[in-house]
């Protein structure tokens, strides 16, 4: 059997039979180097991190581009550390996946530390202190999902450990962003020297809401006195502390059971994996689509690893700014979602099988082709119609990529504004369109509200996946039940907070509410109700 470990590696042989590809570099030595001189520390140890970031960090490490590694940290969820990350010395197991079938399978052994966020974790809190007051330190980066970055709850309102950071000051906070706003003021006190911090999720303006976080803790701080107010100039001077924007592209699924099972039949050993009722899903392996795409603004405080080296485009904040509009905004993540909630209400558990469903198609070429590219901007460095022709008819059809409606829907709540919000609004705000002639988008819009029953189209009940706003939604349809002709969903479509933008106000309130109604009307008519308007040349009633 084959085992993912350090002792484990050294069956070559073992693994070249399994065609499993191995790192190019002195683990050992590597793990020394970054004990001595952390260059590079990530928050947020999910799919996307192990599957793209890190073995970007290893294709540097294989060529001789850099000799030290990432530490990774664990923002919740500390059994990983234990179950999985530990037992294997921070090894993955990647396995891209080509439409065409062809595997790649390799180890990624850039991680060289694992460490918990968690106040209880006393030896962590003082490692972390260290590599923030190390002068070294180059980067933090963060993959930890929309949500982590929001300092409000459904109210509005702080939420209660924002609220007790920053009556408490630096010391032991709760949330991930006031423990960054600590750790910072630590480096300040340090030195003040030069870092940069880089948001990877898929928000819009990632880096700036990152900023934005940490300035709004280190501003209440100041006000209280618990730290020196100088700490807000050293945040907010670019050229010590910078924030730059990005874009990251790869659709990386939770570990797959089939693909667990194709790896035991290698003959590698533990591939067990963890979660799947809780929050996050985790294995010794992550399971991915081969193409990916890193887009990062050049805008660095003190040095940075050569990512360009590993396929990272480096650009202007301009550039980074359209190609995140145009993957988030119209032509990945809104169809992401489009499928999500109408996958889910129509009984799929797989994203490639719901492109063979010809209303599901439909549904995403009217809101990519028909919708979206209308006002797309190209950002130049990747055409927006060749990007959308990618994603519908290779990407997401890949019946390779073990990708499920489920996770798409989970956090819904956190991502409709920028996914459907943003091209609502350049149509509100454009002379030549109107958003009351949209169909795909308010389609989308109004099966989301029909989730959040938790009843899928048969009418049998279906589990709804975890959304930090979950309980004030549903509050909002607790009288509604299927078969019911009118229901109070507009008070979720009222909320700006959620859309971004006032639905009523430019002709789609009523528009969707109309839709969500007529999915409601009974068993199978969500897919009457989609089949209906998605007819060529049909607009749902204004
Ligand atoms: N998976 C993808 O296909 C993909 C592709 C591009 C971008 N992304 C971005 O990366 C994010 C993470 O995706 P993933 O697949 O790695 O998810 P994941 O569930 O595997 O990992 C999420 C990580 O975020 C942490 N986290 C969750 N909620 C948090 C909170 N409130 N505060 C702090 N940390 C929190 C978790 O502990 C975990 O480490 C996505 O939300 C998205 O913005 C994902
Ligand atoms: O990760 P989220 O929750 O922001 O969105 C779910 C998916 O749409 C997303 O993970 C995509 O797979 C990814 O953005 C592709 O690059």
């Amino acid at each position: 059997m084959l085992h993912l470990s350090l002792s484990g590696l050294a069956d070559e042989s073992g693994w070249q039979s399994a065609g499993v590809e191995l790192p190019q570099f002195d683990i050992g030595q590597m793990v020394r180097n970054t004990e001595e001189n952390p260059q590079w520390i990530h928050f947020g140890l999910g799919q996307i991190f192990r599957a793209f970031v890190a073995n970007c960090q290893q294709k540097l490490l294989d060529t001789g581009k850099a000799d030290t590694g990432i530490v990774a940290v664990v923002p919740h969820d500390m059994e990983s550390i234990d179950k999985i990350y530990k037992p294997h010395d921070q090894l993955t197991l990647l396995v891209q996946m080509n439409a065409n079938g062809d595997f790649q399978k390799k180890v990624v052994a850039s991680i060289a530390e694992v460490l918990g966020a968690d106040p209880q974790r006393e030896q962590d809190d003082r490692r972390l202190a260290e590599i923030f007051e190390h002068p070294g330190l180059q980067m933090v980066s963060f993959t930890i999902t929309e949500k982590g970055y929001s300092l409000t709850g459904a109210d509005g309102e702080y939420l209660d450990s924002v609220r007790k950071d920053m009556a408490n000051g630096p010391e032991r906070p709760e949330h991930l962003m006031s423990k960054i706003a600590s750790l910072a003021y630590r480096r300040y006190l340090a030195g003040a020297y030069p870092l940069t911090f880089v948001s990877m999720d898929n928000c819009s303006h990632n880096g700036d809401k990152l900023m934005s976080s940490i300035v709004t803790i280190a501003k209440e701080w100041a006000e209280k006195g618990w730290v020196e107010p100088n700490f807000l100039t050293y945040l907010e001077d670019e050229s010590r502390v910078a924030f730059p924007l990005t874009m990251i592209d790869k659709i990386t699924p939770r570990p797959s059971e089939k693909i667990k099972h194709q790896l035991e039949q290698l003959g590698i050993a533990g591939m067990d994996m963890i979660g799947g009722g809780g929050r996050s899903f985790n294995a010794p392996f992550v399971n991915a689509e081969s193409s990916g795409y890193l887009v990062i603004e050049d805008k660095f405080a003190g040095g940075r690893p050569p990512l360009e080296e590993a396929g990272v485009i480096f650009t202007d904040r301009d550039t980074v700014i359209k190609v995140e509009t145009m993957k988030v905004t119209t032509c990945l993540n809104p169809l992401h979602t489009a499928l999500a909630v109408t996958g889910c209400l129509l009984g799929y558990s797989l994203i490639a099988d719901e492109m063979k469903d010809d209303t599901l198609r439909r549904l995403v070429e009217k809101i990519g082709y028909d919708e979206g590219l209308p006002v797309v901007v190209d950002p130049g460095i990747l055409n927006p119609r060749a990007f959308l022709d990618t994603v519908l008819q290779e990407r997401f059809p890949n019946p390779f990529i073990p990708d499920t409606p489920q996770r798409i829907a989970a956090d819904t709540s956190q991502k409709v504004g920028i996914r459907f919000g943003e091209t609502i609004k350049s149509y509100r705000d454009r002379k030549d369109l109107d958003p009351a002639e949209l169909t795909g988008i308010p389609l989308a819009i109004a099966a989301w509200c029909r989730y959040l029953l938790g009843v899928d189209d048969e009418g049998k009940p279906m589990r709804i996946s975890p959304d930090p706003l979950l309980e004030m939604l549903q509050k909002h349809l607790s009288g509604t039940t299927l078969g019911a002709k009118t229901s109070s969903v507009r008070g979720i479509l009222e909320e700006e907070r959620l859309f971004g933008v006032r639905l009523y106000e430019v002709g789609l309130g009523e528009k969707i509410e109309g839709l969500f109604h007529e999915m409601l009307e009974g068993p199978g008519a969500v897919r009457r109700t989609l089949e209906k308007y998605l007819k060529k040349g049909v607009n749902p009633v204004q």
